[in-house]
Parts: structure tokens; sequence; C-alpha cells
């Protein structure tokens, strides 16, 4: 899959661009705050109708403006397919080939973008959180009943949560609901711990030799899905929802006294294991940034095998922060695979060495000027 062209009304600093690419490696250059990011921003935003920066589309409107566009063309294997998003006061709207999406659900999925930036190699060492959101953010743009399944195991949820508030308060005090919400919550449970399994064997059997062969001493990468249950209970759905409801049962008392959901898969987190250990707790700062980079990658090829399509790869900034050879690694796994989106002030000796005909744009105060001596 290709972004061949962008087109951007009073998004950010953007007051108009319009822009087309490379299907090989585009380059944003330029000092700071130029406007390189709110690039990248743009073409995240187009594939996944919010931004990876803030949760406030608000945000992303040019100040002083009423609304923004974010359009562009994409080559799929058989089609060019015009996508766009409007945004103003009231909220957001999605076209795909010129039609209003309804739902936009149904319009994620249509572009798929892997985006890199510097705080994604805290992927091991961070906080669970940042897992979380890897796993749904990732597995969603992979498949449409993934983000059907999340989207609605986040609703019970929060439902859910409000209804042990009132029990805890003593505003309620009818336990046969309380009964109703949590099977309807296993069951979405049940079917999201599932498909993570599987999608993490899937990202684990890919990352593995990526892993080996970035480490000269060949190291051993096991991610681990990290859950209450028991490994021996994490196999299939039916199974899952067994376990999951004999243990609420025996949770009930305490999580209407503390009025939280205390189990789930909002809970859960993955653990990156190098030869045998977790590399969270004892891996050294490098060997961390190896295995996210490995992780990385490997969500390429994954996403090829889930979707048909290999995605785009979104660079952000990223590059300064790799020695040279995890910045090899990086380059070569790339180049002649996926369109890659870099930005970054100046490009290294490396890359300048390994990318091929890179596009190069010089970004200024929210303009761009294609490099005469880049490839056209
Ligand atoms: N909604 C907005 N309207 C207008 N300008 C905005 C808006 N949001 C951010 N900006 C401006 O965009 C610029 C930042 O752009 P961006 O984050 O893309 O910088 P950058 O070129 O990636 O720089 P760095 O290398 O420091 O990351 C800032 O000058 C900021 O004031």
């Amino acid at each position: 899959m290709k972004l061949l062209q962008l087109e951007l009304d009073n998004f950010r600093n953007y007051q108009h661009l319009a822009a087309t690419f490379s299907p090989g490696v585009n380059v944003f250059l330029g000092p700071n705050a130029q406007g390189k990011t709110n690039l990248l921003e743009a073409i995240y935003v187009l594939a996944l109708t919010t931004s990876h920066r803030t949760h406030s589309d608000k945000e992303l409107i040019s100040w002083g403006e009423k609304d923004a566009l974010v359009a562009g063309l994409i080559q799929r294997k058989t089609s060019k397919i015009p996508l766009a998003l409007g945004f103003d006061t009231k909220g957001k709207h999605a076209r795909v080939n010129h039609l209003n999406q309804p739902k936009l659900a149904d319009y994620i999925g249509q572009l798929n973008v892997i985006l890199f930036a510097p705080e994604d190699l805290s992927l091991v060492k961070g906080a669970p959180a940042i897992r979380r959101t890897f796993i749904d953010r990732e597995f969603s743009q992979m498949s449409p009943k993934y983000l059907y399944i999340a989207n609605q195991y986040r609703a019970i949820l929060r439902q859910r949560n409000q209804y042990l508030k009132q029990l805890q308060s003593k505003k309620n005090t009818d336990l046969l609901f309380l009964e109703v919400l949590t099977e309807r919550l296993v069951m979405f449970a049940s079917e999201l711990i599932e498909r993570r399994l599987r999608l993490i064997q899937k990202l684990n059997a890919a990352a593995q030799p990526i892993q080996s062969a970035i480490t000269q001493t060949g190291e051993a990468l096991e991610i681990e899905y990290v859950s209450q249950l028991n490994p021996e209970e994490l196999v299939d759905a039916a199974t899952i929802q067994q376990a999951l409801l004999t243990r609420f049962e025996k949770l009930q008392a305490r999580e209407i006294q503390e009025g939280v959901t205390k189990l789930g898969p909002h809970r859960d987190d993955l653990a990156f294991i190098v030869n045998g250990r977790n590399v969270a707790v004892f891996g050294s700062q490098g060997q961390q940034r190896t295995t996210a980079l490995a992780v990385k990658l490997a969500e390429i090829d994954l996403m090829k095998e889930e979707t048909g399509e290999y995605p785009i790869l979104l660079l952000d900034d990223v590059l300064s922060e790799l020695d040279r050879e995890r910045q090899t690694h990086l380059l070569k796994a790339m180049q002649g695979k996926v369109q890659t989106f870099i930005t970054t002030p100046s490009l290294s000796d490396v890359a300048r060495q390994l990318i091929d005909q890179p596009k190069v744009f010089n970004v200024r105060a929210g303009n761009l000027v294609t490099d005469e001596h880049s490839k056209e």
C-alpha cells in the first residue's frame, strides 16, 4: 500500500498543502518546530482518524480556523482510493471514494500505518498502558473484528465500572444486573484475549529471527501475554470465558468495595523475554531498544500477513535515537518493501549511504520545498 498524494487544509501549521510522494523513501527535513511531525501526524490521522499525540481533534485545526481537512490518494494492490477526513467544531466525518462513512470503524483499515517514534523505544521498559495501547492500536488496524470487539469491551467495561460505583455507594443493590454486565463483559473479554493470543504468537514468530539477526550473539526473544489467568487457561475463548467467570465470582465483594473492575484484558500486559530473562527488568538499555526495534519491524510483516498488503512506515525522528548498527538494520529491513516517511533535522551518514534515492522535502514553517537533487 502506498500514499500517493496528501492534501491538507488548516491542519496544524499547514494552511494549505498538496504533496505528491515517492513510493519509496520520503524525507521531511528541517529545523525544529517547522511542521515535520505535523505531516507525519496528518498521515497517521488519515489512517486511524485520531492523532497519536493528542486525544483532542480540535488541536489539529489551525489556530483561529473553524475546520480542517486531511485528504489523500492511496494505492492499494488493484485500485486507487481517495480518502478524506474533515474536522470541525462538531466532530469529524470520513469519506472513502467520495462516499460518506457513517461509522468511523468502517473507515479504519483503508490505510495502514506503523509509526515508530522515540517514545516507542520505551515499549519494553515503559508503563503497561503503553503496551496495551500498542496491542490495541496495531491489532485494530489488522482486523476490523478486533476493533469492534475492543470497542464493545471498552463500552461495557465503562458501564460495569459505573454500576460498581453505584453498588459501592449503595445507590443500587441489584446484584442480578451486575451479573448480566459481567456475562457480557466476559463474552467480549474472552474473544479479545483469544485474538490477542493468536496475533502475539504470530508477532513472536516474526520478531524472533529479527532479534536474532540484529544481535551478533543471536539473542532469543519470546513475547509473552501476561494476564491474571494461568497459562493453561489461555487456550481458547471458551476456556478463557469459564476461567474469567469463576474468578469474577470470587472477586465480587472486593469489586463492589472498590467500585472498579479488577480483572480483564484492560489490565493485561506483554513481557519480552530475551535469553530466558525479562528484558524490562534484566536487560541493558541497548537490549531493550533492540527488542523494541525487532517488534516494530516484525509488525510490518505481520500486517502484510493479516491484511495482504504492506503498511506505510512513519519514522518520527527515530534514526538519531539509534546507533549505526540499529539504523542499518532498520533501513535495510524497510527499503524496497514499504513506503517510508522519515522526519529528521539532518540525515545521518548511515542514512545517506543506505537510503536509495529518497525524495527529500525541506519543511519550512508549514511549507514544503522539494529538494532538486532528490527523486521526483
Ligand atoms: N493547531 C495548530 N495551529 C497552528 N500551528 C500549530 C498548531 N499546532 C501546532 N502548531 C505549530 O506547529 C509547529 C510544530 O510543528 P512540529 O511538531 O511538526 O515540529 P517539527 O518540525 O517536527 O519539530 P521538531 O523537530 O522539534 O519535532 C509549532 O511551531 C507549533 O506552534
